[in-house]
């Protein structure tokens, strides 16, 4: 490690501390990766087969996996350096992004997603903070996840946010696959359109709840198998008939509102694949997308004029707050109904079991995103204070009791074999598409960490 100057600590994420650094031979600034967890042997690195793996991913907006170097105990990742992520683009911000900003990116991030989904791997944890710019370029990162899941104590709690959690993964589905990332992309875009988060539950429960205030609660012609997933783990959803996209974004056009609303289908096979979301009406005017990762089923287009539509019109449209409505509402005014666009909800992340450690990391770096922070709401007890839809609390509990053995026992499906999450690293072991063993419960929440 000597041959590199630690200059800033630009991120502090779950497994990993990520410095900015200078290759003192080459000059070169690059992102370094140290892992919080030891490895006293490059066996016990996972399978450094699949580490190989990462470093062939090449893909301009796929960060670049440089080096892995163990010194000492410690494992470290080398990155190409980028300049900040999504959510810190996001987080102060004042004026909306402007429609072709966010096409420009959603458009990238669909290219590699169509790169990655193509080879079998899908990503699994895709939110603003993995999701890193430089100027006008964006990339993917954070492909560790998966692997960690696997690993031992302190680091066997999967945490990730849910915001951004497709409703697969929370009924707890052992077969989903690479469509939640395109679950994930509707969340985020409709994110960088309000600079809201479109689905900010404060629990599994409350995830799935704000799922279906907005997008209307799952029936059998829309997601039958959704149904099937919830009758075996005993829950039911609220009912909700959801709003039009276009309430709760008044700032774009009907393309944009139609790609967000595929991509937030329920069912996974409705949701289009990201080779289809690259031919989507919304992408008209964008860059050429290379004959490999166009969607068969897609018509080809001719390769458009470079670039994205010139800056188009920007809207700052702003919600007022309000607050969740109860399940037992059938309907609601979308203004009423999301809260979570507008109320300074501050982000979490679902921590089960979480140390000390992160705890405190995670509450000091509360005070550093006021737009998300409700005033004098810091706890998740407070949060939860306001929240007096009977039906929240009614789904809450429902899950609260359920777990994942129930649905073992229940379905006993084996696991599949062909995707990869996360990335190469875990190839070949079924576990990644395995929840970790945690019931769906009122998880403890804490803020996002985000550096700087
Ligand atoms: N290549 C990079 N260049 C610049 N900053 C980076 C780079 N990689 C990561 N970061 C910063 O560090 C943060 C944490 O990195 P990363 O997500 O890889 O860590 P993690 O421990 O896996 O986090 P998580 O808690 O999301 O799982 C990112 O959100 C980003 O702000």
């Amino acid at each position: 490690m000597e041959r590199f100057n630690l200059i800033k600590e630009v991120g502090d994420g779950t497994f990993g501390c990520v410095w900015r650094a200078i290759n003192k031979q080459t000059g070169e600034v690059v992102a370094i990766k140290k892992m919080k967890k030891k490895y006293y042997s490059w066996e016990e690195c996972v399978n450094l087969r699949e580490v190989k793996s990462l470093r062939k991913m090449n893909h301009p907006n796929v960060v670049k996996l440089k080096e892995v170097i163990r010194e000492n105990d410690i494992l470290y990742f080398v990155f190409e350096y980028m300049e900040c992520n999504l959510y810190q683009l996001m987080k102060d911000r004042e004026k909306l992004f402007s429609e072709a900003e966010v096409r420009n990116w959603c458009f990238q991030v669909f290219q590699a997603l169509a790169y990655m989904h193509q080879r079998g791997y899908f990503h699994r944890d895709l939110k603003p903070e993995n999701l890193l710019v430089t100027k006008d370029i964006i990339k993917i990162a954070d492909f560790g996840l998966a692997r960690e899941i696997n690993s031992q104590p302190p680091y066997t709690e999967y945490v990730s946010t849910r915001w951004y959690r497709a409703p697969e993964v929370l009924l707890q589905s052992y077969l989903y696959g690479s469509k939640v990332d395109m679950w994930a992309m509707g969340a985020i875009m409709a994110e960088l359109f309000t600079l809201r988060p479109l689905f900010p539950g404060i629990s599994e429960a409350d995830e799935i709840c704000k799922i279906c205030s907005v997008i209307g609660s799952p029936t059998k012609d829309t997601w039958a198998d959704g149904l099937n997933l919830a009758r075996d783990i005993n829950y039911q959803f609220p009912q909700f008939a959801g709003v039009h996209l276009s309430a709760l974004i008044p700032s774009t056009n009907n393309d944009a509102i139609s790609l967000i609303t595929s991509l937030c289908s329920w069912d996974p096979l409705r949701r289009p694949t990201a080779a289809e979301a690259l031919q989507h009406p919304f992408f008209q005017s964008c860059f050429y997308v290379p004959p490999s990762l166009r969607s068969k089923a897609a018509v080809i287009r001719t390769p458009p004029s470079a670039g994205t539509r010139g800056a188009l019109e920007q809207r700052s449209a702003r919600r007022n707050c309000g607050t969740l409505p109860s399940s037992k509402i059938t309907s609601s005014s979308p203004s009423k109904l999301h809260a979570s666009l507008s109320t300074g909800v501050q982000r979490k992340l679902d921590l089960v079991n979480q140390d000390a450690m992160k705890n405190d990391k995670s509450l000091k770096s509360s005070s550093k995103q006021p737009r998300y922070q409700p005033p004098g709401k810091n706890s998740p007890s407070s949060l939860n204070k306001g929240r007096t839809a009977r039906g929240v609390l009614d789904s809450t509990e429902k899950l609260a009791n359920m777990s994942l053995g129930s649905r073992r026992q229940s379905v006993g499906q084996p696991r599949p074999p062909p995707m990869k999450a996360g990335v190469p690293w875990i190839s070949g072991s079924g576990d990644m598409f395995l929840k970790p063993s945690k019931g769906i419960q009122p998880a403890r929440t804490y803020t996002r960490k985000v550096a700087g």
